[in-house]
């Protein structure tokens, strides 16, 4: 069995930045990607990337099938740039296949021309990702109309219908996208709360602009069955003790994503998962086993890119710094629902400060009041920010307008530098801009 210094299993956001710098230190890796369609890993092939796209093209008023062309485009070049960006490195071998563990430190690759071959890992790292929820819902799993959230990116013409199963991220930013190409969106959820974890004021706005947009929401909805019709399927709920149902040419599940542990062949080793089926790894992101990492998704907790990028720089430093970097150190992380308009928020908002019994001063300026926003054409929403009354840091900020996205990552920033909200009241900001927003909220 061929002994290889590192080897990678998934091309994912922080294994592949990992692969490269590994190279550049003159280090030999093994990259395993079971699908040629996924070099690059979720983000930017049926995640992140083309979920954007599709949502500024349906904006700009591009046709669905148009929209769904360009973005396949888009995707198919990003997957090509990211393969030679490892494979052209001298170091590195990109293997197409999929990787099991045959003993704590031993993988066997089913490539895909069936051969199966085998290895041994002074390192390894298991960056293999997340899969969809597919809940055990009566006629779900046996329906041909219901659609993942890959599937709803690549229909061949636009869901009439559409019902979208589960109110989280995915839920409501396809949503609004769905909505805007001209689909009539109805939004199912058990929760009887619509973003139960952001502050009233803000999810009434959201739910009221969404409403607005045509789309109709059923909270608090016990989905008993999926029945195929002819040309269509009929789901069938309760909500509050009331029978319903509601016919769609498509259906979206949208109920979470799960840490992909399953097919690892983890139990021919002694690396550990938590009761949720996620690796277990400490602080520094190492398993039960040593020098076995894991990186983004499949460790559980927060699901973002940005998590499994910042899951790179912790190894990076135990391999080649100091070694203190840890996942403790987290402590500012921003998000946004890329919904029309975008909500970002980063740190505490006014439910979560009071659940702690934390003092805060509150700022708030509705976006109508911002002259940017009204040079969009787009008034809609709230800026909300919490400040600590004696150190004058801020505590948290809840955006919700136009371009959040951007804006929010300045909050996290002063934030993690630990700056006065009087500096972020005092800058000088260029004038159109939503930024020039905080001279007057943090007034
Ligand atoms: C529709 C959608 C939209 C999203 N939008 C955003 C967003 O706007 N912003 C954001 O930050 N996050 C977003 N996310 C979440 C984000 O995509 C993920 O958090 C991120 O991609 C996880 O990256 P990762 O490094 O864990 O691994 P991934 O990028 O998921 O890579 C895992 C790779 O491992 C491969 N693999 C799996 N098993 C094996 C095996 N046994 N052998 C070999 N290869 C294997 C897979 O094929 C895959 O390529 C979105 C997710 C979805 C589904
Ligand atoms: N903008 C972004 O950063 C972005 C965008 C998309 C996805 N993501 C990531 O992808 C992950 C997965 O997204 P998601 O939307 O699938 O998950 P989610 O956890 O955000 O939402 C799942 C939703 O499904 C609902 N649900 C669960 N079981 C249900 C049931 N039986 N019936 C009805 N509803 C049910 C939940 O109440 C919840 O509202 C997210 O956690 C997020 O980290 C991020």
């Amino acid at each position: 069995m061929e002994t290889i210094k590192n080897i990678i299993i998934g091309f994912g956001k922080g294994g592949k930045t990992l692969a490269k710098f590994l190279a550049q230190k003159g280090e030999e890796v093994l990259v395993i990607e079971k699908s040629n369609k996924m070099y690059g890993g979720t983000c930017i092939n049926i995640a992140c990337l083309p979920s954007k796209r599709l949502i500024i093209e349906a904006a700009n008023g591009v046709s669905y099938v148009d929209a769904v062309n360009g973005k396949n485009e888009m995707t198919a070049q990003l997957r090509e740039k990211n393969y030679h960006m490892l494979a052209d490195e001298k170091t590195v071998t990109v293997l197409d296949g999929e990787a099991h563990f045959i003993a704590d430190h031993e993988i066997e690759v089913k490539l895909s021309n069936g051969k199966k071959v085998q290895y041994k890992g002074d390192r390894i790292f298991i960056n293999t990702g997340a899969v969809p929820v597919m809940l055990p819902i009566p006629g779900l799993k046996e329906s041909k109309y219901i659609l993942d959230s890959t599937q709803a990116m690549d229909e061949k013409k636009m869901p009439k219908n559409l019902t979208i199963i589960g109110a989280g991220y995915i839920g409501l930013e396809f949503a609004s996208m769905f909505a805007k190409y001209g689909s009539k969106v109805t939004v199912l959820d058990h929760n009887k709360e619509f973003l139960a974890r952001e502050d009233e004021d803000i999810s009434n706005a959201v739910r009221k602009d969404m409403e607005d947009a045509g789309i109709k929401f059923e909270l608090g909805a016990d989905i008993e069955k999926i029945s195929d019709e002819t040309s269509d399927a009929k789901v069938t709920y309760e909500v509050n003790g009331k029978r319903k149902t509601i016919n769609a040419d498509r259906i979206l599940v949208a109920t979470g994503r799960k840490p992909n542990t399953e097919n690892l062949g983890l139990e021919n080793t002694a690396i550990e998962t938590t009761d949720r089926g996620a690796i277990k790894v400490d602080d520094f992101l190492r398993t039960t086993v040593d020098n076995v990492w894991a990186i983004g998704d499949v460790k559980g907790g927060l699901q973002f890119t940005y998590i499994s990028l910042d899951d790179f720089r912790i190894i990076k430093d135990q391999l080649f710094g100091t070694g203190a970097r840890m996942v403790s150190d987290r402590k500012v992380v921003p998000y946004s629902v890329f919904i029309s308009p975008a909500l970002s928020q980063v740190g505490l908002n006014e439910k979560q400060a009071n659940k702690l019994g934390k003092e805060y001063k509150l700022f708030k300026l509705p976006v109508t009041a911002i002259p940017k926003a009204k040079v969009a054409k787009d008034n809609r929403g709230l800026f909300k920010a919490l400040v600590d009354p004696e150190t004058k840091k801020i505590l948290g900020a809840t955006l919700y307008g136009i371009e959040s996205y951007e804006l929010i990552n300045m909050i996290s920033l002063a934030m993690k530098a630990h700056l006065s909200y009087t500096v972020l009241r005092d800058q000088i900001y260029t004038h159109p801009t939503m930024s020039e927003a905080f001279n007057d909220l943090f007034k």
